[in-house]
């Protein structure tokens, strides 16, 4: 059993880049080992700049999530360039390399080419520790509807992506794992999703984070 385990197990079935539905795209493993311990560092960078990690607080309820943001800084349902809700402090610049990744993660999920024009300028980085949770939501606070580009980073989790119209079925369960890639634009760009729960201790050995989880998500906000 150990040998077929060695063999077939999990971690060693190719997961293929597949469509849940038009415009909803997962590229597992889309990040290598080495990206993934490189993001990881940058996100340590993040957390210790201007702004730190905070719970943003939605209809008088803290986030079991916390964030920090590049670019604009998010907060329930509006963007600002400063962390009104924090420390006042003006948040970090998207980088020039974050803009490519975002590119790049396009090409790969929709087919070269798809992401020539792409340029995110906020990125909400998200860690979740073995609790936290996100109940299903829509990304609609960004005037763009163009579209979500979600890095995942450490634990998996089980990540629920639904429909446009309620916070009910129909939706489909997947798991994110470390370095996968999860994509929704054009008719799924308003679907809600949120992440049901984090599964703690499976995060691989070599990805730079040993417990808990980031997801990193690249968008246009279309404000100027
Ligand atoms: O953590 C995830 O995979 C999703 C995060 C998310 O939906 C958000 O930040 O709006
Ligand atoms: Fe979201």
């Amino acid at each position: 059993m150990a040998v077929v385990g060695e063999l077939f197990g999990d971690d060693l079935v190719p997961r293929e880049p597949r469509e849940l539905a038009p415009g909803a795209v997962h590229v597992p493993g889309w990040l290598s080992a080495h990206q993934q311990r490189w993001l990881v560092d940058r996100f340590r960078e993040w957390t210790a700049g201007p702004v730190p990690l905070h719970s943003s607080v939605v209809r008088g309820h803290p986030m079991s999530v916390r964030t920090v943001c590049l670019g604009w800084h998010w907060r329930p349902y509006q963007y600002t360039r400063e962390a009104v809700d924090v420390n006042g402090n003006r948040v970090l610049d998207v980088p020039d390399w974050m803009v490519r990744l975002g590119r790049s993660a396009l090409d790969a999920a929709r087919g070269p080419g798809a992401g020539t024009t792409y340029t995110p300028d906020t990125a909400l980085a998200n860690f979740y520790d073995d609790d936290a949770t996100m109940g299903m939501h829509q990304d609609k606070d960004e005037r763009s509807r163009a579209p979500v580009v979600s890095l995942s980073l450490g634990d998996t989790c089980r990540f629920r992506f639904g429909n446009t119209q309620t916070r009910t079925r129909p939706y489909e369960d997947v798991e994110l794992r470390s370095g996968d890639l999860f994509v929704f634009g054009g008719p799924a760009r308003l679907a809600y999703h949120g992440v049901m729960r984090v599964f703690p201790g499976t995060a691989p050995a070599d990805c730079g984070l040993d417990r808990g989880r980031i997801n990193i998500t690249l968008r246009e906000t279309g404000l100027s």
